[in-house]
């Protein structure tokens, strides 16, 4: 069933354009845009909702373009490459204000006043550091449709970067490549910025047999531009398969040369692990999050959900003490290595879960002059006492939801902080999702 002419009001977080129907039920309504008037295709309903998806835009928003990715709309991934950049970043602010401004707690709705303009990504297209595509039971590669388990096959990623769809394309024509895929449920394809090529990760459905590792072989020797293969699975860990080099490093880099004010930086991180997916607007975000935090050479720094090190290898270069948390143990290898390479001796790293680890600090009584917190989409709930009691002056939070976000805010603004700074920073061009860094200081 359709729903005709309906007015959409504004974009939610999630993305979805907000309506209200004739029978007072709000309609979620994706692929539309603020002002627009849509025809809609219900996909879910409830006494309440309505969820569904544009199917015909009779009055479009003045920025709404042509999507270019032949796989818009059925991919369930860009969802915002119907408005053009300038749009999507207006429409990004304006998720993250309309959250703020309906917070009950007054201190996070005055806070809408400081909200930044986000911080443009350098590449709206062809920025993404690492795909994950799924595997069907044909052996097509591709991504899920929205909320849909099937799968929307694809030949490239527009939003990924070149080397990872160069790689793909000499990968599709190889048979051996066809045949690992009938064992393969994922395959993840990273790029690697100082080896110059790629890697790739087969998680696959059983353990690795011979012939897996001489099709492996025989895929490195053919494609220029990808160097190493790796193996995973549930009951066996991340295996070396194949790699140009006959010492099958795990080890991914980036280094950022020098900039005025901002010393060159090299971190690495293990195939698999946890880095940010735009490494160029990476550069911006480490900028933002270590001018928030300023720390001076006599203060200590606590990073909380550090992984690799992205905050605290810069961080640490200009504060006393630093000691960064992270509950992946290849992170933590990886943190300790990029602090080795960085000449940083005034930082430790320890795999904890971070309630746990922050009990424990919170009972040993001394509090760090900066705090970074860089939780999950989950955000940080029932940790903001802790983090008063943490935090001397200054806590710098990194979010990727804005909803948690401002939940948290609300809790931080009653354990004691005062919201100062709100700077958004676009990691993630052609979708809804936005980064933010927030500086909050202790009253
Ligand atoms: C958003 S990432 C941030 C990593 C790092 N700050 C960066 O910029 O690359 C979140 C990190 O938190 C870690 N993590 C998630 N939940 C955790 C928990 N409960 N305890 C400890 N670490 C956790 C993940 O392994 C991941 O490395």
């Amino acid at each position: 069933m359709n729903i005709h002419d309906l007015t959409i009001n504004k974009l939610i977080n999630g993305g979805y354009g907000l309506g209200r129907l004739d029978d007072g039920r709000a309609a979620m309504v994706r692929l539309a845009l603020p002002g627009e008037t849509v025809d809609v295709r219900i996909e879910r309903q409830t006494k309440s909702l309505v969820e569904g998806v544009a199917v015909r835009v009779h009055a479009p928003h003045p920025r709404r373009i042509e999507p270019p990715c032949p796989y818009y709309g059925d991919c369930g991934g860009c969802d915002l490459q119907h408005g053009d950049y300038p749009c999507q970043l207006e429409l990004k602010k304006a998720i993250i204000s309309d959250l703020l401004q309906r917070h009950p707690e007054p201190a996070v709705r005055r806070a809408t006043a400081i909200l930044a303009e986000p911080l443009p990504s350098p590449l709206a297209f062809g920025y993404r550091q690492r795909i994950r595509l799924q595997i069907d039971a044909h052996g097509r590669t591709g991504f899920r449709r929205f909320h849909r388990h099937e799968i929307v096959a694809v030949a490239g990623c527009q939003i990924a970067r070149d080397d990872i769809n160069q790689t793909l394309a000499t990968l599709r024509p190889h048979p051996a490549y066809a045949s690992l895929l009938q064992q393969t449920t994922e395959l993840e394809i990273m790029a690697d910025p100082d080896g110059g090529g790629t890697v790739c990760v087969f998680i696959l459905k059983r353990r690795p047999r011979p012939r897996d590792f001489n099709q492996a072989t025989a895929l490195c020797r053919e494609s220029e531009i990808m160097n190493r293969i790796f193996f995973a699975g549930r009951d066996f860990p991340l295996t070396p398969a194949a790699g140009r080099d006959p010492q099958i490093g795990r080890s991914l880099s980036v280094t950022y040369p020098a900039e005025p004010g901002r010393p060159a930086l090299t971190l690495g991180w293990e195939a698999g692990g946890f880095c940010q997916i735009n490494l160029a607007q990476n550069r911006r975000l480490i900028a933002t999050v270590v001018d928030l935090a300023a720390p001076g050479p006599e203060e200590s720094v606590l990073d909380l959900f550090c992984g690799m090190g992205n905050f605290s290898i810069p961080l640490a270069t200009g504060c006393r003490r630093l000691l960064g948390i992270e509950g992946q143990g290849s992170a933590i290898r990886s943190a300790r290595a990029n602090a080795r390479c960085a000449g940083i001796d005034n930082a430790e790293f320890r795999q904890a879960p971070i309630h746990d680890a922050c009990t424990q600090l919170t009972a040993q009584g001394q509090p760090f002059d900066c705090v970074i917190i860089d939780p999950p989409r989950q955000g940080a709930p029932g940790l903001a006492r802790q983090l008063a009691a943490l935090t001397g002056r200054r806590l710098v939070y990194i979010s990727c939801d804005p909803a948690t976000l401002c939940r948290d805010l609300g809790d931080l603004i009653a354990a004691g902080f005062t919201v100062r700074r709100l700077q958004p920073v676009d990691m993630f061009p052609q979708t809804h999702h936005i980064e933010t860094v927030v500086l909050l200081e202790k009253n």
